[in-house]
């Protein structure tokens, strides 16, 4: 079998079209794909990444058999299979005889998802979906994001993490224990695609604000990654979600039953360091150097050891401190509209010390630097408090990480949170402890006597680990905070006036990053690139959004904020000669359009370019009567 005219050499001269073309091919003609394979490993191999005959969605409905069409999530259409497609495929019979659009089964998803009254059982239903037919699942997602969001990711998933050992059906993501040291790339190499660009790892430490949930953790990356295709259009098999399990120090998982992990207590030290090295080298050995490396729900000490360590020499960064950080950065910003002020005008108080709270306390001495406010100057704006009280520099020595002595202030300690806020007198106070209710009603009180529109952010995930409510926030504040939180809260009515708080979850800012990391080959993340995405979002907050009560856009705009994250993102990794792919496109959002996954079906049936008759339908052909159009 020849290839068509000028495609064999399209795909030379231009790898990077390869998958499109052989998605193309596959459609096409089996023989041809086949043709067009030695061509493929070629570049594949020289592209580091090994080539399998059916890659990612470049999968070849020619070259798999009846019933496993319906098998496959990738392939399986349920009822919407055309006619042709039935018998063309083999599956004639294999279903009742009614054909569906896809629009008729995403009515019947919505139907079938709200008759489960427990969160949990919803989204048992939602994986069931993903499991059996992943393009209707993403489309269900991503066209109901506010109702959806809540259940595949926080506050849900922290759920479904804590149950995980019950709830467990199908591997999705791969599991790496420190039992495979040595062999941590053969583990690697056992994950079927081999095309994979971006990775969310966990080892359990810190999942959300519910502590160390060891292997039961891998449910957030796959929550994560659920979003990134269905936020930001990344295709599902270039997401790859991993848990790295070194044990755990929960001591009720580990007389638990039913947890799926090591029985034994977390991995330390050299070891757990030289786990993490090998890990990351065979990453880079698999998928090479520009794989997106994500890493979630570590714990704090390791969460800034590795990002120190890694940043320069990998394709990574922390998304509970830079994540978190930047949509913080882009509710700031929107708050000054607000309030009225600059955020160089304002004072900073964080409840925690941990990622989230250095992580944006960071991120806003980057933004005010570039407002032209010395450094020292800026953190000297920015006040913390941890377990042991005020971060102060009378601290014992080796009590503060480097990350945090830049926020220790020169007075005498103080422990008591109202009394701080009393002093410190912030106008933003942010809450990202995983303390549940340390904003009180009488320290809300106090930020609405001090200030006319006082801003309070309660970040701690899920729902029940957050440090005061909407509800609490606004009735304690006549109305006048500015308010919004990690997980969904619902709308507040208060004097006749209905207010929507935003959600400041790093979900507005992950996908987008990653869209524009992996889709220029950038080979490492800056921190300019968080400060964009916190710009990008900001700027796409209306005057409708703020007069709801919201910072933020609503979650239903979430991918076209994503987009224009990775437009800015993209915009970076070319200016800043980060990008690995060129040449640069000149319309780069049309540029990253055109690389997204598509929600809608495609057709499964041959095109008609030259096809040979298919010997094993054997159905009687039923109105319309074509089953194939011979291209005589
Ligand atoms: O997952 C979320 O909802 C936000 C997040 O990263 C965390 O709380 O660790
Ligand atoms: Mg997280």
């Amino acid at each position: 079998m020849k290839l068509p005219e000028g495609l064999l050499a399209k795909i030379v001269k231009e790898p990077a079209s390869l998958h499109g073309n052989l998605s193309k091919l596959c459609a096409a003609s089996r023989p041809a794909a086949a043709a067009a394979a030695p061509v493929a490993r070629q570049i594949a191999t020289s592209d580091s990444r090994p080539f399998h005959d059916v890659v990612g969605d470049v999968l070849c409905p020619s070259g798999v058999r009846g019933i496993d069409h319906l098998r496959d999530p990738r392939l399986n259409k349920g009822l919407a299979f055309t006619l042709e497609e039935r018998q063309t495929l083999g599956i004639h019979g294999l279903q009742p005889a009614r054909f569906k659009t896809q629009e008729e089964q995403l009515e019947l998803c919505k139907i079938a998802v709200s008759r489960y009254t427990e969160p949990l059982n919803k989204y048992l239903y939602l994986v069931d979906l993903q499991d059996r037919n992943e393009r209707l699942f993403y489309r269900f997602l991503a066209e109901n994001i506010e109702h959806l969001m809540p259940i595949v990711y926080t506050p849900t998933v922290g759920l479904a993490c804590q149950r995980f050992g019950l709830i467990y059906r199908r591997p999705r993501g791969l599991f790496i224990s420190y039992n495979d040291r040595g062999y941590v790339f053969d583990v690697i190499k056992n994950w079927p695609e081999s095309d994979v660009r971006a990775i969310c790892v966990t080892d359990g430490e810190r999942i959300l604000g519910l502590g160390d949930l060891g292997a039961n953790g891998m449910g957030i990356c796959v929550g994560k990654l659920a979003l990134y295709t269905a936020l930001a259009g990344i295709k599902p098999h270039r997401c790859l979600p991993i848990l790295l399990d070194v044990g755990t120090n929960n001591i009720d998982l580990l007389e638990d039953p039913l947890y799926v992990g090591l029985r034994q207590k977390r991995v330390v030290g050299k070891e757990y360091d030289d786990f993490l090295d090998e890990f990351m080298e065979a990453i880079v050995k698999r998928y090479g150097q520009n794989t997106l490396i994500q890493f979630e729900d570590f714990g704090n000490h390791n969460a800034f050891r590795f990002l120190d360590r890694y940043r320069n020499s990998y394709c990574t960064f922390n998304d509970d401190i830079q994540g978190t950080a930047a949509v913080a950065m882009g509710g700031i910003y929107a708050s000054t509209r607000v309030t009225g002020k600059s955020i160089t005008d304002y004072t900073f108080l964080f409840a925690g010390a941990g990622e989230a709270a250095v992580g944006i306390a960071d991120l806003v001495v980057k933004a005010m630097v570039a407002e032209g406010v010395p450094k020292d100057e800026a953190r000297q704006k920015i006040w913390m408090i941890d377990i042991d009280g005020l971060l102060t520099t009378t601290r014992k020595e080796g009590s503060l990480s480097d990350h945090q002595k830049n926020y220790a202030k020169d007075v005498e300690p103080m422990k008591n949170l109202q009394e701080i806020v009393e002093k410190v007198k912030p106008n933003v106070l942010i809450g990202a402890s995983a303390a549940a209710g340390i904003f009180t009603p009488e320290i809300l009180r106090i930020m609405a006597t001090n200030n006319e529109r006082p801003v309070v952010f309660a970040l701690s995930n899920p729902t029940h680990k957050a440090e005061c409510t909407a509800d609490q926030a606004y009735k304690n504040t006549d109305g006048r905070v500015v308010f919004s939180s990690g997980s969904p809260f619902p709308p507040v009515e208060m004097n006749g006036k209905t207010f929507y708080p935003g959600q400041g979850n790093n979900a507005y800012i992950f996908p987008g990053i990653a869209l524009g990391v992996i889709t220029t080959g950038t080979h490492h993340i800056s921190d300019d690139m968080f400060l964009i995405a916190a710009r990008e979002l900001a700027n796409f907050v209306d005057q409708s959004d703020l007069d709801r009560g919201s910072l933020y856009p609503p979650l239903n705009a979430v991918r076209e904020v994503s987009m224009r994250i990775a437009e800015g993102v993209t915009k970076c990794a070319y200016d800043k000669g980060l990008a690995s792919t060129y040449p640069e496109p000149s319309d780069k959002r049309k540029w990253l359009q055109d690389q997204l996954y598509k929600f809608n079906y495609e057709s499964s049936m041959p095109v008609t370019w030259p096809w040979p008759r298919m010997p094993y339908v054997k159905t009687r052909p039923l109105e319309p009567t074509i089953l194939f159009s011979d291209s005589k």
